[in-house]
């Protein structure tokens, strides 16, 4: 069974790369990156490493690379033959990667009468939605018409924690023990594909919010906290009392969005943000902030990570967020220089100030209650300094 994955890097091969090889798959990686393309085609294997105290080692075999810049032919070819197609490439390359998917379909549905699935494993709603919307802007209304016969887009949600790292073996990836795969069975087309790791679920919206806006909101919380007080770490900063505080009171603020809208259990929620928590501070691995934290404007969007939960606590509960606004106010604060959204969300606020990139940035209304809590924030933010 031939897999197509978009996106070689760290979820690409530490997780989703991982779980089809032991669902038997032989995996045709597609990335813009040559030396990591070329050391597949090479080493045809590549292990996976878990962080944890034994340092467990799975060898991923059965792969291959296609360099998309250099041989987008022969990426139409494997899309032609693929039995699913996943992607892990960032929620802003979903629309670089559209056209040459709508190449592949165009000639797939030409021949090939069998369904396939295109899943991307993105942090972000409806990701695969997003970018069948995107491929479709390539496409005839006619072609259009065969790929609603044969491809599906379920979205879906990942999560497992994979830092940026550099080891002596290029392909070599160590990634956190956990992880949870989640599938909108309603998008699918055809019989569900049988990966082992992969839960079906017939609506993903409560449980990719529940990730979303607990895992990524409480990440994104000690990276921007931790970043202003000065930590280079996710560790260091968990060890600062004043972050563990704020993304104790941050996902208290998130999880009564959550369970108010979706009724989860109020136990089993803090036991889901207690392991949460176990994981940030996993001393196998080291993660810098600034991978965390990277993208400020695309997580300070009106619905993601920060601003969603932060509105959803304010329409349950009737009150203004103050650790949600504590978040915001440091994500408003994240400048590095490696980071262009960094470097583009600080020239933004020096030319228009706080309250008009929240307005345009995160689609908050002009002098709305969550503006204001967050410029209350915004202005006590120096107490925090170490
Ligand atoms: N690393 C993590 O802990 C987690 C990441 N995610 C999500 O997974 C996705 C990927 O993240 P990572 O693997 O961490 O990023 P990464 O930067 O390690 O990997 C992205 C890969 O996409 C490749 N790429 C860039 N442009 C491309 C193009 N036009 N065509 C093909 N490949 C292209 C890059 O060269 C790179 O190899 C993101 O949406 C992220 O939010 C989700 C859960 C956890
Ligand atoms: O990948 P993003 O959306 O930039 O988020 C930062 C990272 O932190 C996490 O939230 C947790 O590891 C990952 O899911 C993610 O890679």
């Amino acid at each position: 069974m031939e897999a197509v994955h978009f996106g070689a890097g760290n979820i690409g091969r530490g997780f989703i790369g991982s779980l089809l090889h032991q669902a038997n798959y032989h995996t045709t990686f597609i990335d813009v990156n040559a030396e990591v393309i070329q050391a597949l085609n090479e080493n045809k294997q590549y292990n996976v490493i878990l962080a944890s105290e034994n340092s467990e080692k799975h060898n991923v075999q059965h792969v291959s690379g296609i360099n998309s810049v250099t041989d987008a032919a022969s990426v139409v070819e494997a899309i032609k033959n693929a039995a699913i197609l996943t992607t892990a490439v960032g929620p802003n390359i979903l629309p670089v990667i559209a056209e040459l998917i709508a190449e592949g379909l165009r000639e797939r549905v030409k021949s090939n009468k069998q369904p396939l699935n295109i899943i991307a494993c993105e942090n972000m709603i409806g990701g695969s939605s997003i970018l069948k919307e995107k491929v479709y802007e390539h496409l005839a209304s006619d072609e259009q018409a065969s790929c609603d016969a044969l491809i599906g887009f379920p979205n879906a949600a990942v999560d497992r924690i994979v830092p940026n790292q550099v080891n002596d073996d290029l392909l070599e990836v160590s990634v956190e023990p956990y992880y949870e795969w989640l599938v909108e069975e309603i998008g699918i087309k055809g019989q569900t594909p049988a990966i082992e790791g992969i839960t079906y679920v017939q609506d993903l919206t409560p449980y990719i919010e529940r990730k979303l806006f607990t895992v990524n909101t409480g990440h994104s919380a000690v990276a921007y906290i931790g970043h202003y007080m000065g930590c280079e770490t996710i560790a260091d900063a968990m060890d600062e009392p004043q972050v563990q505080e704020i993304i104790k009171g941050a996902l208290s603020e998130s999880g009564e969005a959550l369970i108010q809208t979706y009724h989860f259990d109020r136990e089993e929620h803090q036991t889901y943000i207690n392991t949460i928590m176990n994981r940030f501070m996993n001393p196998y691995i080291s993660d810098e902030v600034t991978r965390v934290g990277r993208g400020p404007i695309r997580k300070l969007g009106p619905r993601d990570r920060l601003i969603r939960p932060a509105s959803a606590y304010m329409e349950v509960t009737g009150k203004k967020p103050t650790y949600l606004a504590k978040t915001i106010a440091a994500a408003l604060q994240f400048g590095n220089e490696q980071d262009a959204e960094a470097v583009e969300l600080q020239q933004m606020i020096q030319e228009d100030g706080v309250e008009k990139v929240l307005q345009s940035v995160s689609g908050l209304a002009a002098g709305s209650t969550l503006i204001g809590a967050v410029l209350e924030e915004v202005d006590r933010i120096g107490e925090w300094r170490r």
